[in-house]
């Protein structure tokens, strides 16, 4: 295994993770990886291809299968499905639904779990999901959990689509949000959980630069930058 150090910035949707830690990626001239992607793509692949979201062995199969390539990064990331940029696609909210879904089979998980480990390389990775610090990278350097009210989480979102011209309502938001919670921190595998080891941040009233101040402030505490 690489012995570059990692960087695990777990939370529930909306807490901000994705944000912070391509900033955090940037920062740190360090590589990105947007675990959520993955069980996004799965999940996408899997319904072009009209597959039941119970079955366990052909989900996995397609996540194995997956032919991905993250080009480029920072905003204007791609992801490439098949060659395909499906990046708008799978940011779509009724594919977080269905990425939580898939998420939610052990085979699935398993199947992406070397996928999630080769990101790592020198100088260093910042990973971004549910089960980066508990099962992904359990030696990461520094643990971060990343948290928010659900209002705090639902209306971020609300203006993050707002801005790309999505439309949406903050009940049917919250409702969403509620039920996603329940199903990433409920399931049998790999839940939505802190690591024992990890830092928590609540990040509901500060903005963006004073989290990303913070997780700063503890790698330079632990010699990281
Ligand atoms: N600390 C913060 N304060 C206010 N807005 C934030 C904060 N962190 C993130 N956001 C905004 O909230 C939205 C969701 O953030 P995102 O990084 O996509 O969350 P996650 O990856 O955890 O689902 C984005 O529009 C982002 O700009
Ligand atoms: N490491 C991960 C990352 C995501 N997941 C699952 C659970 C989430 O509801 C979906 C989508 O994750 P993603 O991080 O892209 O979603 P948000 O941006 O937080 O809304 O995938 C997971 O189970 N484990």
């Amino acid at each position: 295994m690489s012995d570059a150090p990692v960087i695990a910035v777990d939370g529930p949707s909306g807490s901000g993770k994705g944000t912070i830690s391509r900033l955090l990626a940037q920062r740190l001239g360090w590589h990105l990886l947007d675990s959520g992607a993955l069980y996004r793509l799965t999940a996408l692949a899997a319904m072009r291809r009209g597959f039941e979201f119970e079955d366990a062995t052909a989900l996995a199969a397609v996540a194995g299968a997956l032919d991905v390539r993250f080009a480029g990064d920072g905003e204007r990331a791609r992801v490439l499905l098949e060659g395909e940029d499906v990046g708008l696609a799978i940011r779509a909210e009724d594919c977080g639904a269905a990425a939580s879904r898939v998420a939610a089979l052990g085979p699935v998980r398993d199947a992406l779990l070397q996928r999630q480990r080769d990101f790592r390389r020198r100088p260093g990775l910042v990973a971004d999901g549910r089960d980066m610090g508990t099962v992904v990278f359990p030696d990461a350097a520094l643990k971060i959990f990343l948290t928010a009210s659900q209002e705090e989480r639902a209306s971020r979102r609300l203006k993050q689509l707002k801005d790309q011209g999505v439309s949406a309502n903050l009940p049917s938001l919250l409702r969403d949000l509620a039920e996603r919670d329940a199903r990433d921190a409920r399931r049998a595998v790999s839940p939505l959980r802190p690591a024992d080891d990890a830092i928590e941040i609540d990040s509901s009233g500060l903005d963006i630069p004073a989290v990303l101040d913070r997780i700063l402030a503890l790698a330079r505490e632990r010699n990281l930058v």
